[in-house]
């Protein structure tokens, strides 16, 4: 126990800050985080580092749509039922082969989905609507209908011109992305290199995840659930010991780790408790606290600090208090390390889908869902949301806004929502 009436005193008074503010305090300490190349195969959620310009047209070639003929549609201008035009085969072009006779008027190539389409031909007409005939050992297809010029031909061009901006830096890499960069023949990709995160619990009552339940004891979950959302917002977890409650030893353990690494986050002892070594922790001679409390619930305490140009965050210990201060601050700094350009959770606007009668003169971020389902967008805030519940985390998609009120928010009222990332729709 580190506490003396001074310090205790100290904790009572903090000078409480809006999120806005205390978002405000952390972004100036944006970093980027250099960047690095990495295989194709393996780039998949990481973020783009510079922007990828189309070094060729896409389609590269006139691209037959189907399996048929290759056609010039002149050929087909006054044909019909009972006047059938009929056209020498005179070439097969399957797929990754090129045209090797030119089509002339009354000829037409064979060809398959996805060939290169002879350069003076102008339509493909599917194989079924054509018949075949061998006359004198040459083969023909027969044609009833016109075929209109372009049919079954995807232009050059058709999706990406040359020189067109293809994915922009900054853009966080998927299926999509990944599809494009593959087409283009990116097989190394320039990508910002993920800020190494440190991840301390605090507190006694901890055991690690293979331990057995002990009376008085919990699992330290928030580290793991922390590390989740460290990867989810691009950063590399990396899960140190527990800081001890003496305070010069746990002062040293974070030293070092802002030494190590490019960012540090405890959970737990934020508060006023007896144990609750961070708050004095954030008030070293060469730390600079930010803000020690947020006008917000859960995570009022949420307190950060800078040691050399590098941010500590204090998150609360409670699971959902500790899961709504990653997503409002450290999300955002992670985000901008990495030159997104929309670093913060997304906000839409929705409709409150049943009463949330809770007062409070801070403003709630309260885990729910939204239900998509009746065409409109309703928010259903998790019927347990106390910020020491940790169970409802896991079926929340988004965070909904709840002005500080005297009276609570009744449903069918509009709502601010902010969108989790790893959320279901
Ligand atoms: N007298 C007051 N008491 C409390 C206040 C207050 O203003 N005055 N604030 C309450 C609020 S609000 C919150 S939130 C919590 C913050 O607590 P701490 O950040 O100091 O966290 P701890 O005391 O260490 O633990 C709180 C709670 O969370 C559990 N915990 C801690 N670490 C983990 C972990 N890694 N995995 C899972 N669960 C964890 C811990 O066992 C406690 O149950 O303080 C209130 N008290
Ligand atoms: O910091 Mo506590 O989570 O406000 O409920
Ligand atoms: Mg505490």
């Amino acid at each position: 126990m580190n506490n003396t009436a001074e310090t205790n005193e100290d904790k009572f008074r903090r000078q409480a800050v809006s999120v806005e503010a205390a978002q405000a305090r952390v972004m100036p300490f944006i970093v980027p985080s250099g960047t690095e190349q990495v295989k194709l195969a393996e780039s998949m959620g990481r973020i783009l580092a510079e922007d990828v310009v189309a070094p060729h047209p896409y389609p590269f070639f006139r691209r037959s749509g189907m399996d048929g003929y290759a056609v010039k549609s002149s050929d087909t201008e006054y044909c019909h039922a009972e006047e059938p035009v009929l056209l020498q085969v005179v070439d097969n072009i399957p797929c990754g082969s090129l045209p090797s006779v030119p089509i002339v008027p009354g000829t037409a190539a064979r060809i398959m989905t996805g060939a290169k389409v002879p350069d003076e031909a102008d339509a493909v007409v599917m194989l079924e609507m054509t018949e075949q005939e061998i006359q004198d050992g040459r083969t023909y297809i027969k044609l009833k209908r016109p075929i209109s010029s372009g049919l079954n031909i995807t232009p050059v061009g058709f999706e990406i011109s040359a020189e067109d901006r293809l994915l922009e830096k900054g853009r966080k890499l998927s299926a999509g992305e990944i599809s494009v960069l593959a087409t283009f023949g990116l097989a190394s990709v320039p990508v910002m290199k993920r800020p190494r995160v440190a991840v301390l619990s605090t507190g006694s009552e901890l055991l690690e995840v293979d331990e057995p339940l002990q009376d008085g004891k919990i699992r330290n979950s928030n580290t793991y659930m922390l590390a989740s959302q460290i990867i989810e917002a691009g950063g590399e977890p990396h899960l140190l010991e527990a800081i001890p409650d003496q305070l010069d030893k746990a002062r040293r353990i974070i030293e070092q780790a802002l030494t190590d690494y490019d960012i540090v986050i405890t959970t737990g002892g934020v508060s006023v408790g007896d144990y609750d070594i961070m708050a004095d922790l954030v008030k070293g001679p060469d730390v600079e606290m930010l803000f020690n409390k947020v006008t917000m619930r859960p995570g009022s305490v949420t307190t950060a600090a800078v040691k050399n140009g590098k941010l500590l965050f204090a998150l609360s210990g409670n699971p959902g208090a500790c899961f709504v201060g990653f997503e409002l601050f450290v999300r955002p700094l992670l985000g901008g390390m990495l030159g997104r350009e929309k670093p913060f959770l997304a906000e839409i606007c929705a409709e409150l889908g049943s009463d949330y009668m809770k007062i409070n003169n801070f403003t709630r971020f309260v885990r729910g869902r939204l239900d998509l389902s009746s065409g409109k967008v309703i928010a259903y805030p998790a019927l347990l949301d106390e910020s020491s519940v940790m169970v409802t985390i896991k079926d929340s998609d988004v965070l909904i806004v709840i002005p500080p009120t005297t009276t609570g928010v009744q449903a069918g009222q509009r709502v601010k929502v902010l969108k989790l990332p790893g959320g279901g729709w």
